[in-house]
């Protein structure tokens, strides 16, 4: 085995090796050892990522970085959490999503059924995530040093309760944003704890961030599906996955394009991870109308306008609401 594919190992979660496809690790161990000088489009040489984390990207669309965050931190957001669950703290802007089978279900609703939450930018405690020095120098990377956090999210993935709600359909988080280039945008996603396949860790369509942004709609699931979980409406079922199993403190950092979701949580605990999407703040809004995008829009629209009370919210000024300069300067978003 070259010492390439070694590396490869440690970066990467477990590889999925169904006996049709060909691994992405081997794909990746060729790219590797080829001498061509290639010219890299998804990433900036800052100094921090090595030539092979940058061809990792280049060719798979994530990279995994080991130990980032510290539990000295993740210990605070887990408090935060809960203090939040508990209804100790009112947060503005704050989306408290519960699973679908628990919120349409007679159950009493307790903190547990918590399943995200959803533009904690008002949240100071954790909104330091999105601000970590060791995240950012990272996100520089893909973004270039003017960045916005315009996506935030605390994922409490539930023990699914029978009907495989807790399952989250492969998709393109491209999807729900109306701003480009897309290369200039990527989501950080750290494990708050131990994250398996088991409790429903990532899983990525590795390659898939070449590919252009697909149709997305509701997947047709008999037990029922959360409120904007769209799906990729064709993808190859025959396309190598892989299962990001992470540490507590790892961290992926992945492309807007990469198809990824989660399958289900099949253990009694909550599986928790704590996410940002950052974009270059020199990115520019675009109209999706006409485009596949425009159903979300319109589910967006709709829940946006309940949620600040007024009529008439558009698609991209949901955004220019949430976003928050993190680095540098405030330029087009
Ligand atoms: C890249 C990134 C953006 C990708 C993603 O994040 S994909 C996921 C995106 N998810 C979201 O944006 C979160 C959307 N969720 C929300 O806005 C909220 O949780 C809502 C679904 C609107 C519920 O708000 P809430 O204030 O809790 O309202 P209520 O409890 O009064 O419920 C209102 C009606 O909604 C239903 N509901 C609540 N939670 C869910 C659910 N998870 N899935 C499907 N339906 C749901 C609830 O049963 C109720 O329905 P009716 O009784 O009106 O029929
Ligand atoms: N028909 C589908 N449409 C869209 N996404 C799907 C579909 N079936 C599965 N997925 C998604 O694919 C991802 C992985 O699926 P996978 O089959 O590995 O998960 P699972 O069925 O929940 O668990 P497992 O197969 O590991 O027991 C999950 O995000 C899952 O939600
Ligand atoms: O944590 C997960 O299960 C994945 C969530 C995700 O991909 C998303 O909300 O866009
Ligand atoms: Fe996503
Ligand atoms: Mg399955």
């Amino acid at each position: 085995m070259s010492r390439a594919a070694d590396r490869l190992r440690l970066v990467m979660g477990h590889v999925d090796r169904s006996p049709s496809s060909i691994t992405c690790e081997q794909t990746s161990a060729q790219a590797f050892t080829s001498n061509q000088p290639q010219r890299l489009r998804y990433s900036y040489d800052t100094g921090l990522l090595s030539p092979q984390q940058r061809l990792f990207y280049e060719e798979n669309g994530f990279i995994l970085v080991r130990n980032l965050v510290s539990d000295g931190d993740i210990e605070r957001f887990r408090k935060e959490f809960e203090r939040i669950c508990r209804q100790e703290v009112k947060v503005p802007g704050l989306v408290v999503m519960r699973d679908v089978a628990i919120a349409k279900s007679e159950f009493v609703q307790d903190q547990k059924a918590v399943s995200k939450l959803q533009d904690f930018q008002e949240d100071p405690e954790l909104f330091r995530y999105c601000s970590l020095p060791e995240i950012l120098k990272y996100v520089e990377c893909f973004t270039g040093p003017n960045i916005m956090a315009m996506h935030t999210m605390l994922i409490n993935k539930p023990p699914d309760a029978g009907k495989k709600t807790s399952r989250h359909p492969l998709h393109q988080d491209l999807h729900y944003f109306p701003f480009r280039p897309t290369d200039r945008i990527v989501c950080a996603w750290t494990a708050m704890e131990k994250v398996t396949r088991q409790n429903g860790c990532l899983v990525v369509l590795p390659g898939t961030h070449k590919s252009t942004l697909q149709e997305h709609d509701y997947p047709e699931w008999e037990g029922g599906v959360n409120k904007m979980y769209h799906g990729v409406r064709n993808y190859d079922p025959d396309h190598p996955r892989v299962y990001v199993e992470m540490e507590k403190g790892d961290t992926v950092f992945f492309h807007p394009l990469l198809i990824h979701g989660s399958g289900m949580n099949q253990t009694k605990g909550f599986r928790k991870a704590i996410s940002c999407h950052y974009a270059s703040s020199d990115c520019y809004y675009i109209d999706v109308k006409g485009t596949t995008q425009e159903n979300i829009e319109n589910e967006v629209s709709q829940i946006a306008e309940k949620k600040y009370g007024m009529g008439d919210v558009s698609f991209m000024d949901t955004w220019a609401i949430r976003g928050r300069l993190v680095q540098g300067e405030r330029i087009s978003m």
